[in-house]
């Protein structure tokens, strides 16, 4: 059973359909600490949806419970108009979600194009048997799983660097890396955490565009958590506002920017 919300064009003429992931009155304990305070909202297939708040407002632990990671102690997760029982994360990316971290988290020693090769581990079928003996499903998942790779290299115009150790990257470019092993698990909900951050106002441009042409270009669906206001309310279609564990603002860019509790909680104070 799917919700029934009127599928609408945007004004780049983005098509937004149905909901693909309806989190119900979700909440999250950290022994006595409440990180998620009965929150429900909802991302819609080809929104770009951004969870913004104050530090310590429960965002990372939301998209943790999105990707899996932490299991809600109430609370319902609905994928696809269907409840997700728990999941472990692996099963979780199975369905096409994947996500990016706050902190980098890419093998260093590793070549650019190896690590993005480890995105595609989930779509690897073919037994321990038939891979060592080069067998014709082996052969075939590779050659498939090439032409992705390729393909997201060649997008997020990352050729020149594909042999290079990501150890030796800049930081804007690792994260342009991790991008790139998100995407190569072709996700249909792809989770950025902060991807702009600590990025200069060039790298932030491109990652925006980045994350505009995944959208538009692959229709993949994004949430995504980020500080940097300006980006948020340039590429956003929805925001949710998190504080404190609770959700204090919800709807468009210029919905959330007019809302006193978010004026009040996060927009009015300094924040980096
Ligand atoms: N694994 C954990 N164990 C215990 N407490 C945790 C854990 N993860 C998060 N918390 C607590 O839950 C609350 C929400 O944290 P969370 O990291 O989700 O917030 P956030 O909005 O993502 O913050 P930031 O913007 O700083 O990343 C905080 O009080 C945090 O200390």
């Amino acid at each position: 059973m799917k919700d029934s919300v009127e599928p609408y064009v945007t004004d780049d003429g983005r098509l937004i359909g149905d909901v693909m992931l309806d989190l119900r009155n979700i909440t999250l304990r950290f022994g006595g600490v409440e990180a998620i305070k009965d929150i429900s909202f909802d991302i819609r297939e080809g929104e770009i949806r951004a969870i913004i708040g104050p530090n310590g407002g429960g965002k990372s632990s939301m998209l943790n419970i999105i990707s899996g990671f932490y299991k809600p102690q109430e609370g319902e997760v609905w994928f696809d108009g269907v409840e997700r029982p728990p999941m472990r994360p692996y099963k979780v990316a199975r369905q096409g979600i994947a996500r990016t971290f706050q902190n980098i988290a890419l093998f260093e020693g590793m070549s650019v194009l190896d690590n993005v090769m480890t995105g595609r581990l989930n779509h690897m079928k073919a037994g321990m048997f038939s891979q060592a003996m080069w067998l014709g499903k082996a052969e075939r998942e590779e050659v498939e799983n090439r032409e992705v790779v390729e393909r997201v290299i060649d997008f997020l115009e990352i050729q020149k660097i594909r042999k290079t150790p990501v150890g030796r990257l800049p930081y804007g470019l690792k994260k342009r890396v991790e991008l790139a092993r998100a995407l190569a698990a072709e996700p249909r909900l792809l989770l950025l955490d902060e991807p702009m951050a600590g990025m200069n106002v060039e790298e932030k441009e491109d990652m925006s565009r980045f994350i505009l042409d995944v959208n538009d270009e692959f229709g993949t669906t994004i949430a995504l958590i980020e500080h940097d206001m300006g980006v948020v309310m340039d590429l956003s279609d929805r925001v949710v506002v998190m504080d404190y564990g609770r959700k204090i603002g919800d709807g468009t860019p210029d919905e959330v920017r007019n809302n006193q509790d978010v004026i009040d909680a996060y927009l009015g104070v300094a924040h980096d």
